[in-house]
């Protein structure tokens, strides 16, 4: 993923042929505007005043997006700030009456990062230094970018995000590549896209990199947003005190009046049930009022057995998503991402041992690399195969992790879809068939380190270039279709727990 702001140049070059193109009478609405960042799909436009931004948010809001999607090759959004040192020229539309600043949104005294070369800061702009207090407080109530209707609210120190955990750091795969996107599309339109978004895995599979890159997102797109992270012990931990300190008031505010709460392994408070009753109602202000919930479990909503029914069911209205143990490829590019951000020094087939050794945590995958090159560094040695040999026999129990054959695969995906094996792997090119092929196909690629030729063999004697479209598309269907997702999903639990008893 770009870096957010990253592309600013890229709409300084459209804008003004986009702006071209619009009818006159469109166009003079516009003619201070300016192009401050192109973050992912969000285009952020400066406009003089509160006037202007209601024209742009209004009626020309859907011919400008059409028009930078058409241009961009991928829907783009736009969010407007106003800039008030943007002088509209006397008489000109655009210089017409502002309106009255949104009243709701409080000024912010945030100092967050702003936006790069533009005198504010992305949600909420930065006072302009030497303006007389009333000018001050005005523009400051007036510079708020909002996205649609709903507006984030300001004031409340943030909670600490670990700043390696962000989207740039996260690398993704087919294993995670729909959890990523849409945590992406969470951070860009908070309280908009699903609201709550809960991924769940098992442990050591990326949650709380995602929680935390939602948080740096929003942040840098919305500069002031209130984001709340906790840990779901350390929410029980606050709800006791509170009560042992009668003061539920300040519980409350931490977190109720925030945008985006990031809460982590809700698992934890399955059996409490106070805390159950609190997060019940925190959860029930924050979506009313069109806040982003995003929640990780190491489970599905349906298996957390000891959480009350009116929790689960309200944690399946938005969307929930999985994160899978990495395939092969996403394991050695996570170690070639950590190796390089940490400057440890390990070769490539160093890096492809460890990951072909560890296959179902991240976390361990990590803490084996550390610990070659800790040993190497310890003992002056070279990082090589012989040394990582060494480490990993104490690292890896004997037996490692059931083996996933394509037999197994090309099974449970025929039973699942009610098709005789021969069917499967047989000529027959129906819609059903084809689908149900290409996820055997995909799925033997993710779940087995089988070749492309190998795989086609598995079904009839398919040529590899057959395999390799498979898995194209169903990758590109994962994150596209929820059913073929589901059904991928699905069946990867179903084999790997076949293959456990095997
Ligand atoms: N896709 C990824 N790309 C890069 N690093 C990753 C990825 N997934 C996980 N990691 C790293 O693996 C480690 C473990 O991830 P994380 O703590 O987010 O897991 P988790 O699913 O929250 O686990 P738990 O449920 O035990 O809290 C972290 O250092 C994280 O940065």
């Amino acid at each position: 993923m770009e870096p957010p702001a990253a592309n600013g140049r890229e709409l300084d070059v459209l804008w003004p042929a986009i702006l071209d193109s619009l009818a006159p009478n469109q166009r003079v609405w516009l003619a201070s505007s300016k192009p401050v960042m192109l973050a992912e799909s969000t285009a952020v436009i400066a406009v003089p005043n509160e006037f202007t931004r209601t024209q742009l948010e209004g009626r020309l809001r859907t011919r400008l997006e059409d028009a930078l999607s058409d241009s961009l090759n991928r829907p783009i959004r736009i969010a407007v700030s106003v800039d008030e040192t943007l002088a509209p020229p006397e008489g000109s539309p655009e210089a017409g009456v502002p309106s009255a600043p949104d009243q709701a949104m409080t000024r912010s005294d945030s100092t967050g990062p702003g936006m790069a070369g533009h005198g504010m800061s992305g949600f909420v702009t930065q006072p302009h230094q030497q303006a007389p207090m009333e000018t001050r407080q005005q523009s400051d109530l007036s510079t708020n970018i909002q996205m649609g209707a709903a507006s984030l609210t300001t004031g409340i120190p943030d909670s600490p995000l670990n700043p390696r955990y962000t989207f740039e750091t996260f690398v993704i795969g087919s294993s995670n590549r729909f959890a990523h996107a849409a945590a992406v599309a969470v951070a860009e339109a908070p309280g908009k896209a699903y609201n709550p978004l809960l991924v769940y895995g098992d442990s050591g599979l990326g949650k709380t990199h995602l929680l935390h890159a939602i948080g740096h997102y929003v942040r840098s797109l919305y500069t002031g947003a209130k984001i709340r992270y906790v840990s779901s012990e350390a929410f029980t931990n606050d709800v006791i005190n509170a009560i042992k300190d009668a003061n539920t008031a300040a519980l409350q505010r931490r977190y109720r009046d925030v945008d985006v709460l990031l809460i982590d392994d809700i698992q934890f408070l399955e059996g409490k049930q106070q805390t159950q009753e609190e997060f019940f109602h925190t959860f029930n202000t924050l979506h009313n009022a069109n806040k982003q919930i995003v929640i990780s479990s190491d489970r599905p909503p349906k298996r957390l057995t000891q959480l009350e029914d009116r929790l689960r069911n309200r944690f399946e209205w938005g969307l929930l998503t999985d994160v899978q143990p990495p395939d092969l490829e996403t394991r050695i590019a996570i170690l070639r991402k950590k190796a390089a951000a940490d400057r440890l020094h390990a070769p490539a087939d160093v890096l492809e041992f460890i990951a072909s050794r560890i296959q179902t945590n991240i976390r361990e995958l990590e803490g084996a690399l550390i610990r070659v090159t800790a040993f190497a560094s310890i003992n002056h040695q070279e990082v090589d195969l012989t040394l990582a040999e060494i480490v990993l026999k104490d690292l890896i129990p004997e037996g490692g992790e059931p083996q996933v054959t394509a037999g197994l695969i090309i099974a449970q995906t025929a039973s699942y879809h009610s098709f005789s094996i021969e069917d499967l792997c047989g000529p027959s090119r129906t819609r059903a068939l084809v689908t149900a092929r290409q996820i055997a196909m995909y799925l033997c690629r993710e779940l087995t380190d089988l070749s492309l030729p190998k795989i086609g063999q598995q079904f009839g004697g398919r040529d590899h270039t057959t395999v390799m479209n498979a898995e194209r598309r169903i990758r590109k269907d994962l994150a596209e279709r929820q059913t073929v997702y589901k059904t991928v999903n699905e069946l990867t639990m179903r084999i790997k727990q076949q293959a456990k008893q095997a």
